[in-house]
């Protein structure tokens, strides 16, 4: 049985580099036994190079793996308890279903009875008993994805990663196989390292979401606490939609952004403080526009199938909103939003680079400046 509080993979310190280019510096992750851990991020932001080094086939220039305890760093990929699912399939189109599946536990010595006992066990945890004799080429792109599942789960892996195993798929596909290998994730209680740009994907699937850029690491956690609780205003805006505002702290359970000041759950900022705000579209409910709320006209309506997609301009700056009730473009509304709607953090690298639906103006930044001198704060913002 797996004990989910031991750790089964940790990186320590990895350094890799690509042409003299480190990609990851000093990176550090410990990977629980028997969890579906999710590497999301942008592209190019250093996931598959996490799982490369992890699987062996890339050697770090610094930095340890852990396996169990055992350091690995030095072992070949096929002497780690490990296996890749990649992208493509990477199956043997000349060999059917069934001499795919086989093919790592033959090379393993395994006798003909038992592979063909773990094959047949296999394909009935695919969904594919009765397809042993087709032709690669006779399966659909779906049908080749659990082939290489099955032929990954084969060779009895104590880790499986993989890099973007659902990319190829249609919409539709995708969703069910997300389903399907959660499914036999629980099942098997093997421990999935699963790596994707997709934030649903990842949301949906893991235990524990890893959010990365730049090959740092941004933030750990649940995929509730990642939704609910972002540190920063990239994993905010990488993750949902977000409206970010540049806001300040005026004092513990209280911060002020455009234009207003609103009672908030956070605290330990200190006074006058600048931060980000982060606001879910779907947390902020319409009201009618008078003085005590925030107000805007609404530029944009769209329908989305269960709400509608509202963009309203605040003194010349673009919110997005998710409601039930329809507005019309034309419209002045007011904004509600109650303290556990209001998400403030710290400023990051990441303030002011989202073009989409952050807000900040010269009269908000006078705001800023006015209420810092007023409460008799640093001024220097
Ligand atoms: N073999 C290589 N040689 C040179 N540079 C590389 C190599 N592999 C990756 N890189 C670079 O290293 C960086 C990280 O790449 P990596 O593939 O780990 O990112 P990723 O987050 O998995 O991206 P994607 O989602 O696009 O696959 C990128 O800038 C990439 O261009």
């Amino acid at each position: 049985m797996n004990n989910p509080n031991s750790t089964i993979i940790s990186l320590k310190d990895i350094t890799v580099s690509y042409d003299g280019e480190q990609v990851l510096k000093g990176f550090c992750l410990d990977i629980r036994d028997g969890e579906f851990l999710t590497l999301l991020g942008p592209s190019g932001c250093g996931k598959t190079t996490v799982l490369r080094t992890i699987g062996g086939f890339i050697r770090p220039d610094a930095g340890e793996v852990f396996f169990n305890g055992k350091n690995i760093t030095a072992l070949p990929p096929h002497k780690r308890e490990v296996n890749t699912i990649f992208q493509k399939y990477a199956l043997f189109p000349h060999l059917n279903v069934y001499d795919n599946i086989a093919f790592g536990m033959r090379l393993k010595g395994k006798s003909e009875g038992e592979v063909k006992d773990a094959v047949h066990k296999m394909l009935a945890l695919v969904n594919l008993s009765g397809y042993a004799h087709r032709g690669i080429g006779q399966l659909s792109g779906g049908q080749q994805q659990r082939v290489a599942m099955a032929r990954a789960l084969a060779n009895e892996p104590k880790v499986l990663l993989l890099d973007e195993p659902l990319s190829a798929l249609d919409l539709k596909l995708r969703k069910d196989m997300q389903v399907e290998l959660k499914k036999l994730q629980q099942q098997t209680g093997i421990t999935f390292v699963f790596v994707t740009h997709d934030q649903e994907e990842a949301l949906s699937m893991s235990d524990r979401v890893v959010v990365m850029d730049g090959g740092d690491i941004q933030q750990i956690g649940s995929p509730t606490d990642i939704y609910n609780e972002p540190e920063n205003a990239f994993v905010a805006d990488f993750i949902g939609e977000s409206n970010i505002l540049d806001g300040l702290m005026v004092r513990d359970f209280e911060v002020k952004f455009a234009g207003h000041r609103f009672k908030c759950l956070d605290k330990g900022f200190g006074d006058n403080i600048p931060v980000d705000v982060v606001i879910r579209p779907e947390d902020i409910d319409v009201v009618e526009p008078d003085s005590t709320h925030i107000t805007g006209e609404v530029t944009n309506v769209t329908f989305k199938g269960v709400h509608y997609e509202i963009i309203v301009d605040v003194a010349g700056f673009k919110w997005m909103i998710q409601s039930t009730d329809y507005r019309a473009v034309g419209d002045r509304i007011g904004l509600s939003l109650t303290p556990d709607d209001i998400h403030v953090m710290a400023k990051s690298q990441y303030s002011g680079m989202f073009g989409d639906y952050s807000t900040f103006s010269d009269e908000m930044e006078e705001d800023i400046n006015q209420t810092a001198e007023q409460e008799g704060g640093d001024d220097e913002n």
